[in-house]
């Protein structure tokens, strides 16, 4: 069930959203208010799901509703609605953070898909906001090497900019990680940071997969659907394993970096979408741009910042400390006592040949967690950690 209010003074238009939106859909539950200010008061004392509000009213004006509303609940998606001489304004709102705006009177079908649109969207954010009070613990960064703090450093500089990002370093290493501190660390950090596995989605479906389809397209497309890119809109679209696209994909992709505008497969309606897009790769790009496997020209538009994330090897001063955090962590996750290591053992663990894999190490840790004794020793290493 969607909440919806409707903000607006004439009773005739307001009696005429309602009875649309009554028709769109029964779990609608719609409420009214007919000025600004009582349009304020019911946003702070309820919940709402999205918000119609008019432009140009008494007392309070829907831009000061808008404003009011985003410093003390920014989730709700705003939808203006404007009249004859506030067109200007209308599209003002749009930079104060609202979802959109029709225009009077109501067109039925845009007024309909925009309403839907919000609703989806407000779902997303809502999600992302309930990942987000995860994210803190789950994506903390680890490490006081060189090689950390100068990854740390960039992305410090890099985040708050718009500047794409390409991520590079072998599997494990913490290529996601940074992606999420990047889109953490931006202004951007409210809206949804979205995240495809170029590798793991067959070729066929990646297009539909990013932009969206509509009815038709093909087989299995038997409604319209929105791709990752409007998911992402103003936020992070994360392209994981970007090297194993296909090449007709990346030309999509190219298109969409360059003019900021998609279209849906099976459509040629252009859609402007504003996503900072952070890409990450295990594999050597030159080298697939050399064997013709990836297009030069996307590869310029993605790296325009380069951050590549050192093997483990190269850092092997933080294995201590990610052996302590992962000792924590799953004693917490079962809920245990954190069992230590003997310095014999985090030595000799910080020998091992870890090419570049710090899921390994986890990995390494638990098994001695279970395995080993209530201090794991180096003998437990030796016994238990072999891979
Ligand atoms: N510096 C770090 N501190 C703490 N945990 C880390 C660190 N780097 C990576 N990890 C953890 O290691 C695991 C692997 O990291 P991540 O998924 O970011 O690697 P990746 O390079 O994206 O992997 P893949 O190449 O397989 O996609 C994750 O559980 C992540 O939280």
């Amino acid at each position: 069930m969607s909440k919806i209010l409707v903000i607006e003074d004439e009773a005739a238009i307001r009696r005429v959203l309602v009875k649309i939106l009554n028709e769109e859909n029964e779990a609608y539950q719609i409420e009214e208010a007919s000025d600004g200010a009582a349009g304020m008061l019911k946003i702070r004392q309820s919940d709402y799901d999205l918000v119609l509000c008019d432009i140009k009213m008494p007392k309070m004006d829907g831009v000061e509703v808008l404003q009011e509303a985003r410093k003390e609940k920014p989730e709700i998606p705003f939808i203006m609605i404007s009249g004859h001489g506030d067109l200007d304004t209308a599209v003002q709102t749009m930079r104060l953070g609202a979802f959109d705006y029709i225009s009077k009177p109501p067109d039925l079908n845009r007024l309909l898909t925009t309403v839907r649109n919000a609703l989806d969207r407000k779902q997303l954010v809502v999600a992302n906001k309930r990942l987000k009070k995860k994210v803190g613990k789950k994506f903390e960064m680890i490490g006081e090497s060189p090689e950390i703090q100068s990854i740390k450093e960039i992305i410090e500089k890099v985040a708050p900019t718009d500047a794409r990002v390409l991520i590079t370093g072998s599997n494990g290493t913490g290529k996601e990680l940074v992606a999420h501190w990047v889109h953490e660390k931006s202004t951007r950090s409210s809206a949804p940071f979205i995240e495809v596995n170029c590798a793991a989605i067959p070729s066929e479906l990646i297009e539909s997969e990013l932009f969206g389809h509509v009815k038709g397209a093909f087989t299995s497309a038997v409604k319209d659907r929105a791709g990752k890119f409007e998911a992402a809109n103003k936020g992070t679209l994360f392209l994981d394993e970007i090297g194993d696209m296909s090449l007709s994909a990346q030309a999509k992709v190219l298109r969409a970096l360059q003019e900021n505008k998609i279209s849906r497969v099976g459509s040629d309606k252009d859609i402007s979408v504003d996503v900072r897009v952070v890409a990450a790769t295990n594999k050597d790009l030159q080298k697939e741009i050399e064997a013709g496997r990836f297009r030069e020209d996307l590869y310029h538009r993605l790296a325009v910042i380069l951050i590549r994330v050192p093997d483990l090897n190269e850092r092997r001063k933080d294995i201590p400390l990610l052996i302590a955090h992962f000792a924590n962590k799953i004693s917490e996750e079962q809920g245990s006592v954190a069992k230590s290591f003997s310095e014999d053992a985090i030595r000799l663990l910080q020998e091992y040949d870890w090419t570049g894999n710090i899921r390994e190490l986890r990995n390494v840790v638990e098994r001695l967690i279970i395995l080993g004794g209530q201090e794991v020793s180096a003998e437990d290493v030796a016994l238990f950690a072999s891979k």
